[in-house]
């Protein structure tokens, strides 16, 4: 599995307000390295004293490092970290140097690192996800956990797109319901459709990894029995039918299949999308409503929208 690592070089004062922005934007985990590090003095929990080796550090200022699993969205990701990182300007905050490196890191670097930062989270009204090594009691007796290990897909279900979704999931998706989750990833939209009593869900992927991964998940939420994984391209290899169609997937993309989802659909049958940063808002929207479908619900999570379509009878 492949993560993304972005890295900003800025200033201790404006450390904390970074880390927060890439947690915002999706980080599973922040890693902070200080120049100053090295110099303290540092004990572990058994009381000895241990040195930091300075090379880990930069020689001035403060990095901030985020880990991401590496996905199509890594572009607009960046762009959003720099817009909100300029906007600290506004409060007096010196910033730095805010140079922005991004790099490919594998799962064998980062794996043991970033669980750490990475706990149980309720997401929306029912659903509270739990990493795999966390133990947790339901707090409502309603509640549906989705017990995952994202391992290397994209999926830790607390993306602002994935949120949009399960919580989209949660609100539409009816008893008996045919769903089809297209780039399913770590199988998180999946899982939550089955939660929710679908009778039957198809989870594709064209990453073979991510095929691994969901399977995987699935097995472990005991979804199993009511959910396909495919290996595929999109709708491409799908015949039947759907009452549901979920994709948290690029804009751009979205486009290219939209006309095989309005025609998978039954009559009144649900497009949910989302993987749409703002300003692709109304490319997708224009293009669901030329394809045949009225928007029922627009939702907006930070820098990103999710569209809940409705196939309008032909
Ligand atoms: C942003 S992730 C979404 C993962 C998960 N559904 C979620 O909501 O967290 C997008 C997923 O779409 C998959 N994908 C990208 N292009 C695809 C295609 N042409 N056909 C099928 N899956 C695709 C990627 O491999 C990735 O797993």
């Amino acid at each position: 599995m492949k993560w993304s690592e972005i890295a900003i070089h800025t200033t201790n004062e404006a450390t904390e307000a970074v880390a927060n922005i890439l947690h915002e934007a999706g980080a599973s985990g922040v890693v902070i390295e200080d120049s100053g590090e090295p110099e303290r003095t540092h004990e572990d929990r058994y009381g000895e004293i241990y040195d930091l080796d300075p090379q880990d550090f930069p020689t001035e200022g403060v990095l901030v490092k985020a880990y991401l699993p590496a996905s199509s969205f890594l572009k607009e990701t960046v762009q959003e970290i720099s817009e909100s990182i300029d906007k600290l300007k506004q409060f007096n905050l010196d910033t730095g140097k805010k140079a922005i490196t991004t790099t490919e890191v594998d799962e064998e670097d980062w794996a043991t690192a970033w669980k750490k930062y990475y706990h149980p989270v309720k997401i929306s009204g029912r659903f509270t996800i739990v990493p795999t090594w966390e133990t947790y009691q339901p707090v409502e007796s309603d509640e549906l956990i989705i017990e995952l290990d994202p391992g290397m897909a994209f999926g830790t279900g607390t993306h602002p797109t994935t949120v949009m979704c399960l919580q989209a999931l949660e609100k539409y998706v009816k008893p008996e319901d045919y769903v089809i989750d297209v780039g399913t990833g770590s199988g998180v939209l999946a899982i939550g459709a089955t939660l929710l009593n679908a009778q039957r869900v198809l989870a594709l992927d064209l990453d073979e990894v991510a095929v691994r991964s969901a399977k995987e998940n699935i097995e472990l939420n005991h979804c199993d029995e009511k959910v396909e994984v495919v290996h595929g391209n999109l709708l491409d290899s799908v015949k039947e039918p759907a009452d549901l169609i979920v994709a948290n997937i690029l804009a751009e993309v979205i486009v290219t299949f939209s006309q095989d989802a309005y025609q998978l659909l039954a009559e009144n049958g649900l497009f949910i999308v989302s993987g749409i940063i703002g300003a692709k808002k109304d490319f997708v929207k224009e293009d669901l409503i030329q394809k045949g479908f009225e928007i029922v619900e627009s939702v907006v999570m930070e820098d990103w929208v999710a569209l809940i379509a409705r196939k309008r009878g032909e």
